[in-house]
């Protein structure tokens, strides 16, 4: 997959080029993430990116010029099929089924704006698509950016070896993940579960199922009334509801 990111901090992405499953996945072709910084697109004496905004008010406003530029550039250094992605609180926020639909993408561009935002109309003649990793404000759309990236990527054939794969990912199945242990099997008193210390996989994966839906239940309803449940499901969480203290 090929990732073009602009920002006026391209360094910040060593974060996820230089660093496990993500930087793994660029060392063996995976992935190619370009950063492009719109600075190299001014031409002004002190490389101005940003200006004071209309109608007033704190901060600054990015300025459309130089970002549409290196979109421009961008746009080319994937291979021309992009899809120009800006990361900020207006978009749709990002779930596991928009990273499973990314990953189908040709290429990506990422925008990361800084300072108060972007002018409106790069937004409304280059952008495809806001995406919000959540509803809070960040200082720059990098971080979200990253995080997208990431996500992204474990959806790549060959980026999670067979040993980690994709779709034991807790979301992944729309639950949230079973509880994990490794050595010691006794930690300052408290011990693994016997059943995952015996060799009985199937015993194992009921087990794991039910606490994925147990959590999910307890944690997060909301997430099985959007899921079709198998009939193992149901069994499972039938059983929960009569354990559950009254
Ligand atoms: N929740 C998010 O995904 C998110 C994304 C970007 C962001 N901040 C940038 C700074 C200026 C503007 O471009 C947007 N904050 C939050």
């Amino acid at each position: 997959m090929r990732v073009a990111a602009i920002s006026i901090f391209p360094e910040m992405f060593r974060a996820i080029t230089d660093y496990g499953v993500s930087g793994r996945a660029v060392s063996e072709g995976h992935l190619v993430l370009d950063c492009i910084n719109p600075r190299t697109f001014t031409h002004d004496r002190h490389r101005t990116v940003d200006d004071r905004p209309y109608g007033g008010g704190p901060g600054m406003v990015m300025k459309a010029e130089p970002l549409e530029a290196a979109i421009d550039e961008a746009v080319e250094r994937v291979g021309g099929e992009a899809k120009v992605i800006c990361l900020s609180p207006q978009g749709r926020v990002l779930d596991q089924a928009m990273v499973e639909s990314l990953a189908e993408e040709p290429g990506l561009v990422l925008l990361s704006g800084r300072y108060e935002g972007i002018d409106e109309r790069v937004l409304e003649s280059w952008v495809d698509e806001e995406i919000s990793i959540g509803d809070y404000v960040l200082s720059g759309g990098e971080l979200a950016a990253m995080v997208l990236v990431d996500a992204v990527v474990r959806q790549i054939p060959g980026v999670l070896g067979h040993s980690q794969s994709a779709v034991e990912d807790s979301f992944a199945d729309g639950l949230l993940d079973c509880p994990h242990y490794t050595r010691p099997e006794a930690h300052r008193g408290s011990r693994v579960p016997e059943v995952l210390l015996g060799g009985d996989h199937e015993r194992i994966r009921r087990w794991r199922l039910k606490q994925s839906l147990q959590r999910t239940l307890i944690r997060r309803p909301e997430l099985l009334q959007e899921r079709e449940l198998t009939a193992e499901e149901q069994r499972l969480l039938a059983e929960i509801e009569n354990e559950r203290p009254d």
